[in-house]
């Protein structure tokens, strides 16, 4: 199939939409991909290094009231629409396919004006802006979380889960953490904050830092890009066994090594760690449409996969929290396999089926 992919802004919307790329390539179904992003979005230097042709945009978000802003919003976006049409008409995709953010909205939409199928993805719990709008006109939906089905048009919804979770799910231990100076072989603690960093949860890192040196916690901190020369101007030096690192390139390449999560619950990272069986102790963002981070990381703490705490929670306490779980297998282990039990292992097969029915239900298809 000749395919259009569109997602941006953040790692959560892009990386789903390479795992379903790739799945694709591997079963010789890509005809051809071109992925539309924009030049600010973390798309753009992602995509182009995973060998995709990439296509840019502009687009502005739209803020949630009625604003003057938004007037301008809404000729940008229209212009946005004129420009996605044009690399579509030049394209002829098959299908096209948004995974969320500002960039989908345009490209997505325009497509569905071209009466070229469309399918969208949400990874969420609870549906972002983007999706919800361009709900109303495209051909299919594919959710991650069934709580999130009744949002939408019921009869274009499709439980698919998140493409990324079949990327990862046959992993196993690579020893690839020596690349990070780290012992390949012990137990290792990954703190990050989702695709861009977290100024809060690199806070609580640090503070958790001297607990975590004095009980031999060896620690791989990932600060996000923006963060990490000023934290790392504060603090240039770390304890021996915990190294902070701006930005993980390959985060398939270290995860089956790691022995817990503390992160944010963003729902590309869930699909990770359930589909690997990994444990985790998930600090929502606050700042997210509908609360859906603390929704996503419920849904994990009531299966037993993960520990919840609210970011207004967080108190000195923390880091012995988590050496004590660090210490105790058994019940790592046992959120393991609870974790593992929440992976869905054919994602990306599943939502390959959706964008083929998307094209065979489209009356030119
Ligand atoms: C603040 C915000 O709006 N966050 C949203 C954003 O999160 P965000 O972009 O943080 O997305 P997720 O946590 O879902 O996914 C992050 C992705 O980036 C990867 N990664 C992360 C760090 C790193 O150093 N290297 C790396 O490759 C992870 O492995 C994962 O694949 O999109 C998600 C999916 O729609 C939403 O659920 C989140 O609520």
């Amino acid at each position: 199939m000749r395919i259009v992919v569109s997602g941006g802004g953040t790692g959560g919307h892009i990386y789903p939409a390479l795992a379903l790329i790739n799945q694709l390539k591997k079963r010789h179904l890509a005809d051809a991909v071109l992925y539309v992003g924009t030049e600010a979005g973390l798309e753009s230097r992602i995509v182009p290094a995973n060998g995709i042709d990439f296509a840019t945009i502009k687009v502005q978000g739209f803020k949630r009231s009625l604003t003057l802003e938004n007037f301008k919003t809404i000729t940008e976006f229209i212009k946005s629409v004129g420009d996605a049409k044009r690399l579509l008409k030049a394209f002829k995709p098959d299908v096209v396919i948004g995974t969320g953010g500002y960039v989908s909205g345009a490209t997505v939409y325009a497509a569905s004006r071209l009466h070229i199928p469309t399918v969208i993805h949400e990874q969420n719990s609870v549906a972002g802006v983007t999706n919800k709008f361009l709900s109303h006109f495209v051909t299919k939906i594919a959710i991650a979380f069934p709580e999130v089905a009744t949002t939408f048009p019921a009869k274009k919804v499709v439980l698919t889960g998140n493409p990324r979770a079949q990327e990862v799910a046959d992993l196993t231990r690579n020893q690839r953490l020596a690349d990070y100076g780290l012992n390949p072989v012990a137990p290792t603690l990954l703190i990050f904050g989702g695709s861009r960093g977290a100024p809060k949860m690199n806070q609580a890192a640090l503070d958790a830092i001297p607990e975590l040196a004095q009980a031999n916690i060896q620690t791989l901190f990932v600060t996000g890009r923006r963060h990490f020369d000023a934290l790392h101007s504060a603090h240039p030096t770390m304890p021996a066994g915990i190294v902070m690192v701006p930005y993980i390139d390959d985060m398939p390449s270290i995860l089956p090594d790691i022995s817990l999560i503390v992160g944010r619950s963003g729902a590309t990272s869930l699909a990770e760690l359930t589909a690997l069986g990994i444990p985790s102790i998930l600090i929502p963002s606050p700042n997210v449409t509908g609360n859906h981070q603390m929704i996503n990381a419920q849904s994990l703490a009531n299966a037993g996969a993960a520990i919840v705490i609210p970011e207004t929670e967080l108190t000195a306490d923390f880091g012995r929290q988590v050496v004590a779980l660090m210490q105790d297998g058994p019940r790592l282990a046992a959120m393991a396999q609870n974790a593992k039990r929440l992976g869905v292992k054919d994602a990306a097969d599943q939502l390959i089926d959706v964008l083929q029915a998307a094209i065979k239900e489209s009356p030119h298809g």
